[in-house]
């Protein structure tokens, strides 16, 4: 790759427009108010009934190494052509903020703040495009992954995506984020490296088209690889793949571990039963059936439907590219700006579409668990000097259609947010990815059936506090009485 510049560096991956802005607020002295933004998704994806949150190990490292580089700079200078003042200014920037944010593996919703990032606003606006690419990304895929594996339940799924992923970045995270969302290994070997995440794999057809024949291409693979899986469909699966993957098995003994076979043509349930007999019937009952060929979570549900024998399922393009939804839409709003006297002001905007007005102020996220039944209620949005903790009874109604509404008592609130960034300092360090894998597994214990299953899942409600509530109409207010005054003058 040929390129002028002999550095490179995550902060110019943001709009160009971030950097505009910068220079307006910069220019006008604004550039140092406080701010606060918040970053949520509007609509669950896939139709799915929770979302699984990833991203923040990388927002976190992105944030900590915030600095434009020499060339970032010369590049600024010479070729968008910024002035030598702001240039200077450009020089310096680091981000200073603080961060709030639910942690990797959390189940998450639409319209709930995930992170919320309070910072001198132009370092809020240049970070906005970055944060946002990461957990869009990472996080629909852990939720598609998620989604993948409540269908595959206790048997076994890995993730094959990286020669379909949209490059090598989404196929790196992409993997991370699998494991986050539950599945049980990569075949990426660097994401493997990189995270420590279990890597696993089989063989492909040109191995046994190498050879021209199934029983010496297992062989040449058995004298090299203890755990053996046989990829038993590349000239006939009945007729050539499993009786040679048998009779391999059976010469070889002990010598191997003969995991299995895979399939990957053909129609799966009736050649998985197939498989299954034979080599039973061989005297293989342990033998695992692993199957793969742009499986998700309906042909696999459908594959189950048909009493497909299957022990491991290998998934690659349908999870890798989000296929079925290719973007989760998160945004990055602005809650709350210092003002000229030093305040903090709610900020909102508005639309005609009610799911588009933003909620304005400082605000907590709550989950309330009820603690007959250790199952939670719904989430719960609340201004920050609010401590739902302390209430004996709390009214959750839904925040667009009001008149559903229930009172909670006897739970715990507990609150989804941590501080991740104080001052511009990393202060929390994120656990392994398979602990958040756990993470992800034990929150969505807290969850319904009815929540988690893959077709039309009951809405779990997220609702604001009456004050949040209130506050937020009262804003809505305000713009209406200061457009009505604009249109009178
Ligand atoms: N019994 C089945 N019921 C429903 N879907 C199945 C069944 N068996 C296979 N499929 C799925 O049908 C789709 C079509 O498979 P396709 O016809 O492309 O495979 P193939 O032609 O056998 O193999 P190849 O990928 O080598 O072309 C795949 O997504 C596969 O997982
Ligand atoms: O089908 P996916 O879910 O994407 O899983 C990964 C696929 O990648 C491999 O096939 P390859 O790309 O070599 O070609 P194929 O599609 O002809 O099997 C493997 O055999 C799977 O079929
Ligand atoms: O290990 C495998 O079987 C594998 C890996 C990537 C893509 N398809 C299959």
């Amino acid at each position: 790759m040929k390129s002028k510049f002999t550095d490179d560096s995550l902060t110019l991956h943001t709009d160009l427009y971030q950097i505009n802005m910068a220079e307006s607020y910069w220019a006008d002295g604004l550039h140092n108010r406080k701010s606060v933004f918040e970053v949520y998704f509007r609509k669950m994806p896939f139709g799915n009934g929770y979302a699984i949150f990833a991203g923040l190990d990388r927002v976190l490292d992105y944030l900590k190494n915030f600095r434009f580089s020499e060339s970032d700079i010369t590049y600024l200078k010479e070729e968008v052509g910024y002035s030598d003042d702001f240039i200077d200014y450009l020089k310096g920037v680091r981000f200073t903020g603080s961060v709030y944010s639910v942690v990797e593996g959390e189940v998450v919703f639409s319209n709930e703040p995930l992170i919320r990032i309070e910072a001198p606003l132009a370092e809020a606006q240049l970070v906005e495009t970055a944060i946002l690419n990461i957990v869009n990304f990472q996080t629909l895929i852990a939720t598609k992954a998620s989604r993948i594996k409540q269908i595959i339940k206790d048997e076994i799924a890995m993730e094959f995506g990286t020669r379909r992923a949209q490059e090598m970045d989404a196929a790196i995270w992409g993997a991370r984020a699998a494991i986050i969302g539950g599945f049980d290994s990569t075949s990426n070997v660097r994401a493997g490296k990189l995270f420590d995440i279990p890597v696993a794999g089989t063989h492909a057809h040109a191995l046994v088209q190498t050879f021209k024949n199934d029983y010496d291409a297992f062989h040449s693979y058995a004298r090299r690889h203890k755990d053996c899986v046989f990829l038993v469909d590349t000239y006939d699966t009945l007729k050539s793949g499993v009786p040679t993957a048998i009779r391999v098995a059976k010469e070889l003994g002990d010598k191997i571990n003969f995991i299995g076979i895979r399939l990957d043509s053909g129609d799966i349930s009736f050649l998985s039963k197939e498989a299954r007999r034979m080599l039973d019937e061989a005297g293989f009952p342990n033998a695992k059936i692993v199957v793969s060929n742009d499986l998700d979570e309906y042909t696999i549900l459908n594959l189950k439907s048909q009493g497909a024998k299957v022990d491991s399922w290998g998934i690659g393009t349908k999870l890798i590219t989000a296929y079925d939804q290719p973007a989760l839409g998160a945004v990055y709003k602005m809650v709350s700006i210092e003002n000229e006297h030093g305040e903090m002001e709610d900020t909102i905007k508005i639309s005609a579409n009610a799911e588009k007005v933003t909620t304005p102020g400082l605000k907590k996220v709550y989950r309330i668990i009820n603690r007959d039944n250790g199952k939670a209620e719904g989430d719960y949005i609340a201004l920050a000097d609010e401590r739902p903790e302390a209430e004996e009874r709390i009214k959750m109604f839904h925040p667009i259609h009001t008149f559903i509404s229930k009172f909670v008592t006897n739970f715990e609130a507990r609150e989804l947010h941590r501080k991740v960034i104080e001052d511009g300092n990393v202060i929390y360090e994120s656990p392994s990815v398979l602990d958040m894998q756990k993470y992800a597994t034990s929150t969505l214990d807290l969850l319904w059936d009815e929540y988690k299953r893959s077709l039309n899942p009951e809405e779990y409600p997220v609702d604001l506090s009456q004050k949040c509530w209130d506050n937020k109409m009262s804003n809505i207010q305000e713009v209406r009485d200061m457009v009505e005054e604009i249109r009178r003058r």
